[in-house]
């Protein structure tokens, strides 16, 4: 039998159910007239509304409690008998955990303001809920009158997530089970995404999957968010900076009255299978009178797992954690049952770009009869398509994939083909350091929630098994949830976000965890320096303009600096803001001597002796001129050709959106154009335009030839990755400052000292 035929033979019923439907043709069905209730009637025995009690109960044997038959209701739903691959992928959600409590949860939501659903992970609270919910009558897109306008309110149901992989991953599932798959031209379905610099909303959208800051740039044009019946706020334990806004943003409309909504309320459900529920139900809590309490809040708890997983521990501590975790994968792969992926947990990029390497060199090693492996990357700096590998099935016949990732598939993702998961334990930490004024990354253990929750990327489709790289008394050692991120990072967004919402009263906004009060006086003076706000704390134009770019403060202060007269160089500052923020270095690590010499000689054509952003810019210039073969110009030059196409995608909606808030005239002239090198004059524009936004990001050069900050006169050097790495200039500006092994300065260049006093003065004079 061919390998790839024994592969298919080996899956289990559901597995074999969910491959047959993601490689068969997509049966698409109409999508939905809202036959509300109906559709999904609730089952004859949960009319009454239920004590909070009973609400907040586990219910220890929900199938004979309910008496629920989810196929009957789906009955209802479907008028047309389904094809084979659809009633296969029915079968699969019908024996998820979460399907014995569909009835249970349309009535819970029904009947509250705010449900808290907690359940295992992989039970299906996200791919499920939306599905149970936006067919309910409340969820119906309505007219009313707001004063003499009328307007549409509701219809549509938010499900946030913390990252853009599990929002764009959960959206395809999502609308493949819906029978309305995303494919490229399709204008019309029932689910879509919206991520930055990436948004799939078909027509007749009724469930959009959003990462935590869409939905905040959503509040910013439309504070009562409108189109929404329900919010869906996933994976709450993250606590991410913009989870905790968003939260604080929909406690404040549950306690206003509506009018903004012409009465209509707004349905927020709450989940995850690791969030502490009492911290969450008591920051909804003092919105209601105590009587009302525990109707408008309840809380439910989706029992069971769909398979299991075996927990396996080491039993001693490890030394070598990088080390482990190769040995590991190679074990795994070569001592348990094939078919059945690998996904390892790696503390970052740089352990995983090495573990690549190292696993590939031993692979090429193993027995002919030993299955090949695929090794493929899955970190937050990769572009998104490079991100979809990880998800893809191998093509290649008889042989294992084992995904190298960081904790950004740690929550809500499924990836297709997993059943071992190997945990190092560890994780990569941005923490902001107070007193630095800066960001550094720190090496720590993680918590038990996220222990749990990597564990939980196994058994989805099957019974699966996770190595723990750590002593079973290590993990009951471990601190149940990690620290929230508005407590160890700048919040700078958070105060722009807050007071573009009309917050005037930044300090006692709800939230959570209030940061330190000082760290909130230094954001909101950072903002004042950046211009967004005016001495009284009111926000300016300017920082309306700047909370509505999809950016951090600093660049977009930079892109509202570039059109003025004294720069003007906006196409050329959204070609540098492009490449920065469309993922990882775009200039690839030469390796080799050799690489060094051949690679290097070519890159040094783009490479600029005025620092890091003209060598950007003079990088994607060419780029756009060259009209042959674009990844054979990357490949020549040790670039990352799927960078550059998501930069340029960036670039593209950067453009469209300048023009919109009209600080482009006009639509730029089509690529390609030719290439002109920017004259040194030019070039000094752009990094005076670039400094508008990070004159707190400079350093002078010190007589002992290293450079120290202008801020706190803290030394840095200049990071390896940098044109200017080994160089001696009067004074630095960098883009990113980070801490590892020193502290680093990276995205570097040149300026004068009187340039920073000039970028000073502007401001405070
Ligand atoms: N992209 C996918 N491909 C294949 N199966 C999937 C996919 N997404 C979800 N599933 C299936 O649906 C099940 C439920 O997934 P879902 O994400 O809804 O669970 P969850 O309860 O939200 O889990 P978590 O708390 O881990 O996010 C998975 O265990 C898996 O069997």
């Amino acid at each position: 039998m061919a390998p790839s035929a024994k592969r298919r033979k080996n899956l289990d019923p559901l597995a074999q159910a969910i491959a047959n439907f993601a490689n068969a043709p997509v049966v698409k069905r109409a999508p939905p007239t809202v036959a509300p209730e109906a559709t999904a009637p609730a089952p004859p025995d949960v009319a009454a509304v239920p004590s909070p009690r009973q609400a907040s109960a586990t219910v220890s044997n929900p199938g004979k409690a309910h008496a629920h038959n989810p196929r009957r209701d789906r009955k209802a739903n479907s008028a047309a008998a389904p094809s084979k691959p659809q009633a296969d992928i029915r079968k699969a959600q019908d024996e998820l955990p979460i399907a014995q409590y569909r009835g249970e949860i349309q009535r819970a939501v029904r009947n509250s303001e705010v449900l808290v659903l907690i359940g295992e992970t992989g039970s299906g609270k996200s791919t499920q809920v939306p599905q149970y919910l936006h067919r309910q009558s409340w969820c119906k897109r309505r007219k009313v009158k707001i004063g003499t306008e009328e307007v549409n309110v509701g219809g549509m149901i938010a499900i946030t997530q913390p990252r853009r992989v599990a929002a764009t991953t959960l959206a395809h599932r999502v609308a493949r089970e819906e029978g309305t798959p995303l494919k490229p031209g399709e204008r019309d379905g029932t689910v879509g995404y919206s991520v930055r610099f990436d948004h799939k909303v078909p027509r007749g959208t009724r469930i959009k999957f959003l990462t935590e800051g869409m939905i905040l740039q959503e509040l910013l044009r439309d504070p009562n968010l409108r189109d929404y019946s329900a919010i869906i706020v996933d994976e709450i334990h993250e606590r991410s900076l913009d989870v905790d806004l968003l939260v604080g943003f929909l406690k404040q409309m549950l306690a206003g009255d509506n009018a903004g909504r012409g009465g209509i309320p707004l349905k927020v459900i709450i989940m995850s299978a690791t969030a502490d529920v009492e911290v969450i139900q008591s920051f909804f809590r003092d919105i209601y009178p105590e009587e009302k309490q525990s109707e408008a809040i309840q809380v439910l708890r989706i029992e069971g797992r769909q398979y299991p997983v075996q927990t396996l521990y080491e039993p001693e501590p490890v030394t070598n954690i990088n080390d482990a975790l190769v040995d590991m994968a190679l074990k795994v792969h070569t001592q348990e049952p094939f078919p059945g992926d690998i996904l390892a947990f790696f503390i970052g990029q740089e352990e995983i770009e090495s573990a690549q390497k190292l696993i590939e060199q031993r692979a090429a090693e193993l027995a002919s009869n030993v299955p090949k492996i695929k090794a493929v990357p899955l970190y937050g700096q990769l572009s998104m398509e490079a991100q979809k590998d990880a998800f893809m099935p191998v093509k290649a016949p008889f042989t294992r994939k084992i995904v190298l990732a960081t904790n950004i598939a740690e929550t809500s993702v499924t990836v297709p083909g997993v059943r071992y998961v190997i945990d190092c334990g560890k994780a990569k930490v941005k923490q902001f350091r107070t007193r630095l004024g800066m960001e550094s990354l720190l090496v720590k253990p993680i918590s038990k929630s996220s222990a749990i929750q990597r564990k939980g990327r196994a058994g989805r489709e099957g019974p699966g098994k996770c190595f723990r790289l750590y002593t079973e008394e290590g993990y009951e050692g471990l601190r149940e949830a990690d620290l929230p991120e508005i407590l160890r990072n700048d919040v700078l967004g958070a105060v722009l976000t807050m007071k573009a919402r009309g917050i005037q009263d930044v300090i006692n906004f709800p939230l959570i965890d209030p940061p330190d009060i000082e760290a909130i006086k230094r954001a909101m003076f950072h903002l004042y320096f950046l211009g967004a706000l005016d001495q009284n704390g009111q926000l300016t134009s300017e920082g309306s303009h700047m909370a509505r770019l999809p950016l951090p403060a600093p660049l977009a202060t930079v892109l509202l600096a570039a059109p003025l007269p004294e720069y003007d160089c906006l196409l050329e500052a959204i070609d540098v803001v492009s490449l920065i923020t469309a993922g990882g270095d775009i200039f690839l690590q030469l390796q080799s001597e050799e690489e060094q010499e051949e690679i290097g000689e070519v890159r040094s054509e783009l490479h600029r002796r005025e620092g890091d952003i003209i060598t950007l810019l003079t990088t994607m210039q060419r780029y756009t001129s060259e009209n042959t073969d674009r990844n054979a110009w990357c490949q020549a030059r040790g670039i990352n050709g799927r960078n550059m196409r998501q930069a340029l995608n960036i670039r593209r909606q950067l453009r469209d959106l300048c023009v919109k808030q009209k600080l482009l005239a006009d639509k730029p002239p089509a690529d390609p154009q030719p290439f002109v090198p920017v004259s040194p004059d030019r070039a000094e524009n752009i990094i005076k335009c670039f400094l508008k936004g990070f004159a707190h990001k400079v350093a002078t050069l010190q007589p002992d030839g290293t450079y120290a900050t202008a801020e706190g006169k803290h030394t840095v050097a200049i990071h390896p990755s940098s044109v200017l790495y080994g160089k001696k200039k009067e004074a630095i500006m960098f883009l990113e400052h980070i801490y590892t092994t020193k502290n680093f300065a990276k995205k570097v260049s040149a300026i004068q000292g009187a340039w920073i006093l000039e970028a000073m003065e502007s401001r405070y004079l």
